[in-house]
């Protein structure tokens, strides 16, 4: 370990630097950038996928798709193990990039229709090629994305020295702004390509085209990362890591069980029990682990709410008006207001917002800013439940038919003029209506018609659902407090989860605070069956109200909450038992401390530096 600190130091002040920065984050980032591309981007039309081209049910494609998801959050646990105990970041990443992109090709190559359509009638004929290879490419997919996902952040972390703690943070900002970048510019262009015709013997959708750029794109983010190779310090793992981290916390358990009696003084911490078979060191790093782990608690509830602009919001948006003058936006496509405000917002909160809340002499510590991002996130609901009561007020006095009794003819339709063919044999006729965003309409067809007759008149209809009459811009508040609250939660919680951890088990911390988002996910489907309230507005309410709950439990628990130094706890560890050791190299100690010293010289960031900061 030692000599890896040593190492790190002399690396990093050899290696190449752009405006401060290491010239291979360069390549992280852009590898970022791909990766977040190809995953949002074939995430962006699965469902359409597994609907029009698998056939599927809506409820089926709704629970392999919410299955899937999580999968990805939950598989970075995984990752960051192989990474921290086995393989390091560096090799990790590499082998599970590959296992990603063979799953992007699997699912592009699942989505070529002629491959098993042999009656060339523009339908597959063995379906179950295709389920079973696109099940196959997601199971895949999920490996790598959550595999890889606390690798990439921490090993980017690892290219920053002790001394460039401000460059890190911005690595971090820039780092979260590949993610958005590249996920805005797939959830525009995939659903284009899908929208695409192609195929051999018959032309249909083009799904294989939408997740074979995906591919190709994870394909270009694993070349960039290899071509940065030379260029990164690539921390050596520590063995099973994980293991003796259980096994140390075990035996600290029972040793304070067997010692129960009050005849044995008691110890500062449950952790110190562990102290008559295990390493201080070890002791001290899970101490650290465990204290961030209990911080993190509280946090899912964040991702209960943030993820919801998938579904609720999504299915909020069809009963509004998405009529913009010169554009119609899709209910789906509202979703891309996210990541076009975390591409605005990052680079104000960082050049403007936080030196302003500094130059005000305010201390807004990274736990600060994630409640405030918790606050903001209940606010954001809060607007969505002012608007559903919008919604609900204006489609209060509308008249439902029974459907039933009347022939139904496209029940939500999102444009503006529509016409309709009736068709009998080789006898048709054609007619025309206007229709708003959202309506629902009944026509009535005369027994009598006489196809070939003029239809546009003898064709009557009822409105059932009057168009939405409440426009989809008032979405915009609730989406920009909720990517505010993002900005300040999420971001700065990736950069908390890296600096408070012990060195190797940096990966590992990064997957605790993913773990928060598949747990946030359970949340949704938990509270929604439980809760079952009648209003939406009222599910909306429920969920700000435990939400601001939760961020006032939250704002307690960062308060006693004290900041580390992990470095620095580590290396007085190390200078500890050297002390103890007789055959310690004195030299070598010497050498670490010299360019320790003048790591800490260099430091430009005093916020930090060697001192312990409350919340
Ligand atoms: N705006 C979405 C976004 O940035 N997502 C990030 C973070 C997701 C998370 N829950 O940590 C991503 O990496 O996709």
């Amino acid at each position: 370990q030692l000599k890896d600190r040593l190492y790190k130091c002399h690396f990093i002040k050899q290696s190449k630097e752009v405006c401060g920065y290491p010239l291979s984050i360069f390549f992280i980032v852009v590898n970022e950038f791909c990766e977040r591309f190809s995953y949002y981007g074939m995430r962006a039309v699965l469902v359409l996928y597994f609907k029009y081209f698998l056939r599927w049910d809506d409820d089926l494609a709704t629970s392999i798709y919410h299955t899937f998801v999580a999968l990805c959050y939950l598989t970075p646990i995984l990752g960051a193990i192989v990474a921290d105990s086995w393989l390091g970041k560096f090799k990790t990443i590499i082998y599970l990039s590959i296992v990603y992109a063979i799953g992007q090709v699997a699912m592009a190559v699942s989505a070529i229709h002629d491959i098993t359509d042999t009656d060339r009638d523009g339908t597959p004929n063995n379906m179950t090629f295709h389920v079973v290879l696109s099940m196959v490419g997601l199971f895949l997919i999920a490996l790598g994305t959550g595999g890889i996902k606390p690798c990439v952040a921490a090993f980017g972390g690892d290219q920053f020295g002790d001394h460039q703690e401000r460059q890190r943070r911005t690595f971090f900002s820039v780092f979260y702004l590949c993610i958005n970048g590249g996920s805005l510019l797939s959830t525009i262009i995939t659903p284009i390509l899908r929208a695409q015709n192609c195929g051999i013997y018959s032309k249909q959708k083009c799904y294989s085209l939408a997740f074979g750029v995906p591919a190709a794109l994870m394909v270009v983010a694993l070349v960039v990362f290899i071509v940065g190779s030379g260029m990164y310090y690539k921390a050596k793992p520590e063995g099973n890591i994980m293991g003796d981290v259980c096994k140390c916390i075990g035996f600290a358990i029972s040793n304070r069980y067997k010692h129960r009696s009050k005849q044995y003084p008691s110890r500062e911490h449950w952790m110190d029990w562990a102290e008559d078979k295990y390493d201080k060191l070890l002791i001290a790093q899970i101490k650290m682990v465990l204290k961030v782990l209990f911080l993190y608690i509280p946090l899912p509830m964040f991702w209960t709410l943030f993820d919801q602009k998938g579904s609720r919001w999504t299915l909020q948006a069809t009963t509004m008006d998405g009529n913009f003058g010169a554009i119609v936006i899709q209910p789906d496509q509202m979703q891309t207001v996210n990541p076009i405000l975390i591409l605005t917002l990052v680079p104000i909160m960082d050049s403007v917002i936080y030196p302003l809340i500094k130059k005000c002499g305010l201390n807004f510590t990274p736990l600060k800013r994630m409640t405030v991002g918790m606050f903001l996130a209940a606010l954001a609901f809060v607007c969505a439940a002012v608007v559903q009561i919008e919604i609900d007020v204006s489609r209060k006095h509308l008249t439902y038919f029974n459907l039933t009794q009347f022939l139904k003819i496209f029940p939500f339709l999102i444009i503006i003029r529509a016409t309709f063919f009736l068709q009998s044999g080789q006898l048709s006729c054609a007619f025309s209506r206007d229709f708003g965003f959202g309506s629902s309409y009944t026509f009535f067809i005369p027994s009598t018609l006489s196809l070939g007759s003029n239809c546009q008149e003898s064709i009557t209809g009822a409105e059932d659902i009057k168009p939405n009459s409440v426009h989809m811009a008032l979405q915009v508040p609730q989406y920009f407090f909720i990517t505010a609250g993002e900005v300040m939660f999420s971001v700065t919680g990736l950069e908390f989860s890296y600096s408070q951890a012990p060195s190797n088990m940096k990966a590992v911390l990064q997957a605790g605070w993913l773990l928060t988002v598949a747990i946030g996910n359970f949340i949704v489907l938990i509270v929604a069956e439980v809760a079952k309230l009648p209003k939406q507005w009222t599910e909306y309410v429920l969920f700000a109200s435990l939400l601001l709950c939760v961020c006032i439990i939250f704002s307690i628990m960062a308060y006693f909450y004290t900041y580390i130094d992990p470095t620095e706890i580590e290396a007085k560890f190390r200078r500890n038992v050297g002390d103890d050791d007789d055959d310690k190299n004195d030299k070598q100690r010497k050498l670490e401390m010299e360019m320790m010293k003048r790591d800490l010289d260099r430091s430009d960031d005093e916020h930090y530096k060697g001192k312990q900061t409350k919340m």
